[in-house]
């Protein structure tokens, strides 16, 4: 006899005003590979507020967002070795892939051509996939990773704190990796101090890197540098600021939700640096060609760029002299192995959000504090708080997290430090970025509720001896992958939006000199340009990021 689905309750966006009311909808079944969980907490990333708002036009309503999961296991499938009811473990944004393909193999299922998200999506096989402002989640155990210690360990960072990593501490995690970013006398800069911002600083500290935040808001000063631990901070609109740092670094982690002009940080950048845009502005983004290719202080004529590629090639030619080869570069979250690495390396180090921890009956107004960016510096909403008791049953019995306290790691503005918004107030974003007068920060504040108790007693740092990726270690005989197939599969992207002058498409390897197209997952981005202005070597013209990306190079 079939069994009834069991009816679980979110919180689902209903159309594009994007607001969050309850939801109930039939729990997929639990699969052999599948986990079941509870979800204790999850954050609120500037990519829900985009797609419940609808603002990159791919909402399937009702949407219940999130994608920033830790919970606990409620349940396992029969063929689930890994994970036991019980364990503490995270879920991002990756809820399927092919496990198939070359990126699937290596490692890099984020940048597998059949990523289906964990909200807003639904797998192959037709099911709904409804995100984690929910009670429960059923996810195939590749896609969970493990908290080591389940946030309790020696100097345990609570669980609230942890789940912002799924998200925010993987997309920026990965990137100081895969560059270089992450060794001591490297200088870091970290564009738009929010969610994903703040995380970066705070690996950059761990990784011993110098840190210096580039940011619209100037209350945020003091709390970047005191509590945070940058090394320095830039506010972005200060032209002189800017003008003095020119040069000086050598990435930049752009975590800007907006549509910005790119120009100012790679000018920022010394030779060799790399931008790497992370923000997702749903829009096209502008992209001058000659501080890419140029250094800090250009020599040679100023050149109009606006002619489009053609024009754009004569211009590379004339400048020949001058040659600073900056990159910018894509990255979209991480891949299973670099995520738990992540986490590993995060609670290893002391690496946690600065969190404000809400009942999910404040979840509107804490979209609407996102929107305005005025959050500290990643909300996280608690699905089941209100619903203990209700869920029962033996393998959900006994939960824990050790929330954060009090509701805010982070003090009032007011005692933050003497830059804090309550005394300058801030530039306040209407929907589409516009500045908009800001009233006194503490007077805008959304005041929180206690926060919500959660059960004890969860089994904290399990050793499992089974290997984390099984099918890493005996992948597939299909020939997918090879240099040949990346070639085709970049091929096939074109139609989805990659295309080479004269409309070929090259994929040269992440290592390759000169020109570097990083291929960018469900979307298909092309995501590294190289600027080189000197030698013989093909040189990007011209590159616009967004839901319209376009590569040309010659
Ligand atoms: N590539 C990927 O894999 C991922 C991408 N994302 C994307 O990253 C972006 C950041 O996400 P998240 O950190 O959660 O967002 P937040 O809203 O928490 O932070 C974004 C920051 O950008 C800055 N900012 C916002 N609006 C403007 C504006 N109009 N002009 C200049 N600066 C602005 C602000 O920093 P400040 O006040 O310091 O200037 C703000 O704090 C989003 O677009 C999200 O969709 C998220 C996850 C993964
Ligand atoms: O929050 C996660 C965002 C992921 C994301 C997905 C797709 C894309 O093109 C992005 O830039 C980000």
């Amino acid at each position: 006899m079939e069994q009834q689905p069991k009816m679980v309750t979110g919180w689902a966006a209903r159309d594009a005003n994007g607001l969050l009311s309850p939801f109930s909808y039939p729990l997929r079944a639990k699969g052999d590979e599948d986990v079941v969980v509870k979800i204790l907490f999850c954050g609120i990333c500037h990519s829900d507020l985009s797609t419940i708002k609808n603002e990159w036009g791919n909402a399937k309503y009702p949407v219940v967002p999130g994608h920033e999961i830790v919970g606990v296991v409620a349940e396992v499938g029969s063929s689930v070795a890994r994970f036991a009811a019980g364990d503490t473990v995270g879920v991002g944004y990756i809820a399927s892939t092919c496990r198939a393909c070359a990126n699937c193999r290596d490692g890099f299922e984020n940048y597998c051509a059949g990523l289906v998200p964990s909200f807003n999506a639904a797998l192959p096989d037709g099911a709904t996939v409804h995100g984690g402002f929910s009670e429960l989640a059923v996810v195939n155990q590749r896609y969970v990773v493990r908290i080591p210690g389940g946030g309790g360990g020696a100097s345990p960072a609570p669980l609230d704190r942890l789940a912002p990593l799924l998200c925010a501490g993987v997309t920026v995690y990965c990137p100081m990796r895969r560059l270089g970013l992450d060794r001591p006398g490297v200088h870091l800069g970290v564009a738009g101090l929010g969610g994903l911002g703040h995380l970066a600083v705070k690996f950059g500290k761990a990784f011993g890197v110098k840190v210096t935040v580039i940011s619209t808001s100037p209350w945020k000063e003091a709390e970047a540098v005191e509590r945070l631990g940058a090394d320095a901070f830039l506010l972005s609109t200060n032209a002189e600021q800017m003008k003095a740092a020119a040069g000086t670094m050598d990435g930049i982690i752009d975590t800007v939700s907006a549509v910005h002009d790119l120009t100012p940080l790679i000018t920022l950048l010394r030779t060799h640096g790399q931008l790497v845009p992370v923000g997702s502005p749903g829009k096209p983004v502008q992209l001058a060609l000659y501080p890419l290719q140029s250094g800090p202080s250009p020599v040679g004529p100023r050149i109009d760029w606006a002619g489009g590629p053609i024009r754009a090639r004569w211009a590379v030619l004339m400048v020949c002299d001058v040659a600073d080869g900056k990159s910018v570069a894509g990255s979209m979250i991480g891949g299973m192995r670099d995520t738990q690495e992540m986490v590993d390396f995060a609670v290893e180090h002391g690496v946690a959000a600065e969190v404000e921890v809400i009942g999910m009956e404040d979840v509107n107004g804490a979209m609407e504090r996102l929107q305005k960016g005025d959050v500290r510096y990643r909300i996280i909403g608690t699905p089941t708080s209100l619903s203990r008791g209700r869920l029962g049953g033996e393998t959900l019995a006994a939960h824990a997290a050790t929330p954060s306290s009090p509701s805010s790691t982070l003090p009032p503005p007011e005692l933050a430090g003497g830059k804090a918004g309550g005394v300058l107030g801030r530039r306040r974003r209407g929907p589409n970025g516009s500045a908009e007068p800001a009233p006194a920060r503490g007077g805008r504040r959304t005041p929180m509720m206690a926060r919500p108790e959660v059960e004890t007693g969860v089994r904290l740092g399990a050793a499992d001896p089974a290997p984390l990726w099984p099918d890493l270690a005996s992948p597939p005989t299909d020939p997918v992958g090879t240099e040949e197939g990346e070639a085709g599969s970049q091929g096939e992207a074109a139609a989805g939006g990659v295309r080479g002058g004269a409309g070929r498409t090259r994929g040269l390897g992440p290592m390759s000199g000169g020109v570097r197209l990083w291929r960018c997952c469900a979307r298909s981005k092309p995501v590294v340009v190289t600027g080189s202005s000197g030698g013989w070597l093909p040189l990007v013209t011209s590159v616009a990021f967004g839901n319209t990306q376009e590569a040309v190079w010659q």
